[in-house]
């Protein structure tokens, strides 16, 4: 289609980063090309991601004007934006599924997770310390490391500018290596907004997926530079235009989580029912609390649901 992506490969030919001398090297390649693995993962995203037009657009443009640069400018910087359950930690680990061995646990890839990482605000500067040290070290082993970055709505002010030296495409931290780096960001940030924007296009009669890419992200800027809770607060990331892609998760309708109980059956063995999926999809708590069109909790609960409902 559009995207370069009908679906022929199975998602488990995909491509792999490896490292020529098994171990951590300067550089991490790719096992076989990477428009295969663009193809692959575009062919993944066109199946498996529900209601997410936008994503899957915005995320594949980055991903493979990134990879098919043997020598790309800047490091790939991605923010995942929307509320719960409407699938950004799932679209970042179908990316590093098919990019690296391992996926999650591939030694290139690293997770950080505010409260598991960074929880005390009065150590934050030597979180800021440890950060740097991580990010520049595991660049120097392995160009293409992949860093993601969670709930960045729970992060330190201030925080994660110490990063920023590794984002743009004028700083020279040791030598070239990091421009082939890939940083994501997940945040509930701007979900409100989105949320907001989504269900005045319903009130008119128009479509979700009109919502246009420029009115998305001003929103998320907005919400997320302005907040003081977030961790992109006043941040240079956002000043300095460090962020490629902005990428905004629209709340899902009832049909969508239909399609997740659907996939989620499949994926577990189980038996295709229509009235267990009806069922599942009905469970789920909609907004607005009249019409409820929209699922409060994206896909996020339709796991734990169906064995109840078996
Ligand atoms: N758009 C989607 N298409 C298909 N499955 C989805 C989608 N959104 C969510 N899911 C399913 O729901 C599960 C939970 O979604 P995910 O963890 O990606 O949500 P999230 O947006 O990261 O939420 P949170 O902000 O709470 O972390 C996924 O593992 C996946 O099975």
């Amino acid at each position: 289609d559009a995207l370069g992506a009908p679906c022929k490969y199975v998602p488990t030919a995909a491509p792999r980063c490896t490292d020529s001398r098994g171990t951590a090297g300067p550089c991490c390649t790719y096992s076989v090309p990477p428009c295969k693995y663009v193809y692959i993962a575009g062919c993944d995203l066109a199946t498996n991601l529900v209601g997410q037009p936008l994503v899957r657009q915005q995320v594949m443009k980055g991903v493979k004007e990134f990879l098919q640069n043997p020598s790309p400018a800047k490091p790939l910087v991605m923010s995942f934006h929307g509320s719960t359950g409407t699938g950004k930690t799932y679209v970042s680990s179908m990316l590093v599924r098919h990019l690296f061995q391992g996926g999650l646990r591939s030694p290139y890839v690293h997770h950080f997770s505010p409260i598991v990482h960074f929880p005390h605000a009065e150590h934050i500067e030597q979180y800021k310390e440890n950060l740097k040290r991580w990010i520049q070290g595991n660049l120097t082993s392995c160009g293409r490391s992949a860093f993601l970055f969670d709930e960045m709505d729970k992060m330190h002010p201030g925080l994660i500018d110490v990063i920023m030296p590794f984002l743009g495409p004028l700083w020279v931290v040791y030598g070239t290596n990091y421009r082939k780096a890939i940083f994501i960001f997940i945040s509930n940030a701007g979900g409100e907004q989105i949320n907001e924007m989504t269900l005045d296009l319903w009130r008119a009669h128009r479509d979700r997926e009109e919502i246009s890419l420029q009115d998305a992200e001003s929103a998320i800027s907005k919400a997320v530079f302005e907040n003081p809770q977030s961790g992109f607060w006043k941040s240079g990331i956002i000043n300095e235009h460090l962020i490629d892609f902005v990428v905004p998760f629209l709340p899902l309708k009832h049909h969508h989580v239909k399609q997740c109980v659907v996939n989620e059956l499949v994926q577990q063995g189980l038996e295709v029912r229509q009235g267990v999926v009806q069922e599942v999809a009905d469970s789920i708590p909609y907004f607005p609390e009249e019409e409820k069109i929209f699922s409060s909790t994206g896909c996020k609960t339709v796991a734990s649901r169906i064995s109840f409902f078996f």
